[in-house]
C-alpha cells in the first residue's frame, strides 16, 4: 500500500480559494508557506468503511497517484506531494491558470485549423507518452484539457484527471463502461477489451469540436448519444464544415473507426499531413 506524507497539509499550504470541483472533489489554490509558490490542491474524500459509499476507493486514488509520479510531460500536469490525513488525500499539483480548453473554444465558437492543430500537436505528444508507457486516461475530453496561462500565442496544453487512467500490465484484458458519453469509443460502450485506442476515439471526437463547435455524436439525451456511437452515426454538416480542409476531415475520419485495431495511433496522428504537412523537399523527391 502506498504510503502518503501524514504531516498536515495546512502545516506546509496555505488553503486558498476554491478553483472548481468535480466527480473528483475540490481543486483549490493552495500557497506554500516556505517559499510562498502556489500550487493546486486536489482533494479527495476517502471512503471509510467496506459498507460506505462516499467518497473514492483508497486504491483508486493510489492508482492515480502511481500515474501521476510515471507520466512526468511538458504537456500533463505535475504532481509535486501528496498528504494523507484521516479521510482526505491531497494532491499537491503544478498550478494551471489559462483555464479549460472548453471555455477557451466556448468562447470563440471554433478555432482557426492553425489554431487547432497546435493544440492537438500538444494533446498527441502528451497523450503518445503516456501510451509509450501503457497507460491511457480513459477520460479525454475539453474539460480535462487546460491551458497554462492564457496570454502565450502557444497555449501550453496539461492534461489533467487521471481518475480513470489505468496502466496496463502485458497481456492484461481491461474493461470499463465509465467515461463521458460524448467522447466515449463503442468499445467501452460494448463492454469490450479496452485499450489506448480508446482515447484516440476521443481525440477524433475532440478535434471534430475544436474544428466545428458541434459534438458529433451528440443526441438529446445520454442514451441517443450512445446510440449514435454504436452506429456510427455522424456527418460532416457543410454548415459547420464549408471552411475545413479534407486533410482535417481525414485526420478525424482516421480517428472514428469501430475497430480500434484500425484507428490511428498518438505517434501516427503526429505524422499525418494535418499534422505534419509535407515539406518541399519531400514532395520534390
Ligand atoms: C490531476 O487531476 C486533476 C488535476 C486538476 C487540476 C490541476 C491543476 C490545476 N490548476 C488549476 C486547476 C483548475 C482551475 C479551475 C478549475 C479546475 C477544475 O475544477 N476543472 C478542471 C476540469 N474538470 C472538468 C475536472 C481546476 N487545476 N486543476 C483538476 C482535476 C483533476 O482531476
Amino acid at each position: 500500500m502506498a504510503v502518503f506524507k501524514p504531516e498536515n497539509v495546512e502545516d506546509l499550504y496555505e488553503i486558498g480559494e476554491v478553483l472548481g470541483s468535480g466527480h473528483f472533489g475540490q481543486v483549490r489554490q493552495v500557497r506554500e508557506r516556505a517559499t510562498g509558490t502556489c500550487w493546486a490542491g486536489k482533494f479527495l474524500k476517502i471512503r471509510k468503511g467496506a459498507c460506505s459509499r462516499l467518497g473514492l476507493e483508497r486504491s483508486s486514488v493510489e492508482q492515480e497517484v502511481e500515474i501521476l509520479q510515471a507520466v512526468q510531460h511538458p504537456n500533463i500536469v505535475t504532481l509535486k506531494d501528496v498528504f494523507e490525513s484521516r479521510a482526505e488525500v491531497v494532491l499537491i499539483l503544478e498550478l494551471i491558470n489559462g483555464g479549460e480548453l472548453f471555455d477557451f473554444i466556448a468562447a470563440k465558437d471554433n478555432l482557426l485549423e492553425s489554431e487547432a492543430i497546435e493544440f492537438m500537436k500538444q494533446i498527441l505528444e502528451g497523450l503518445g507518452f503516456m501510451h509509450s508507457k501503457n497507460i491511457a486516461h480513459f477520460d479525454l475530453k475539453p474539460e480535462n484539457i487546460m491551458l497554462a496561462d492564457k496570454v502565450s500565442p502557444q497555449h501550453n496544453v496539461k492534461l489533467i484527471d487521471f481518475g480513470l487512467a489505468h496502466h496496463f500490465n502485458q497481456g492484461e484484458e481491461y474493461r470499463s463502461t465509465s467515461g463521458t458519453p460524448q467522447y466515449i469509443a463503442p468499445e467501452v460502450i460494448n463492454c469490450e477489451p479496452l485499450s489506448t485506442a480508446a482515447d484516440m476515439w476521443s481525440i477524433g471526437v475532440i478535434t471534430y469540436i475544436l474544428l466545428s463547435g458541434m459534438s458529433p455524436f451528440q443526441g438529446e439525451t445520454n442514451q441517443e448519444t450512445l446510440g449514435n456511437i454504436i452506429a456510427m452515426k455522424y456527418e460532416f454538416d457543410p454548415q459547420y464544415f464549408s471552411m475545413t480542409s479534407s486533410m482535417a476531415k481525414d485526420f478525424i475520419q482516421k480517428l472514428l473507426v469501430k475497430d480500434p485495431n484500425d484507428r490511428m495511433t498518438a505517434e501516427e496522428c503526429l505524422l499525418h499531413p494535418w499534422i505534419k504537412p509535407i515539406t518541399r523537399t519531400q514532395l520534390a523527391k
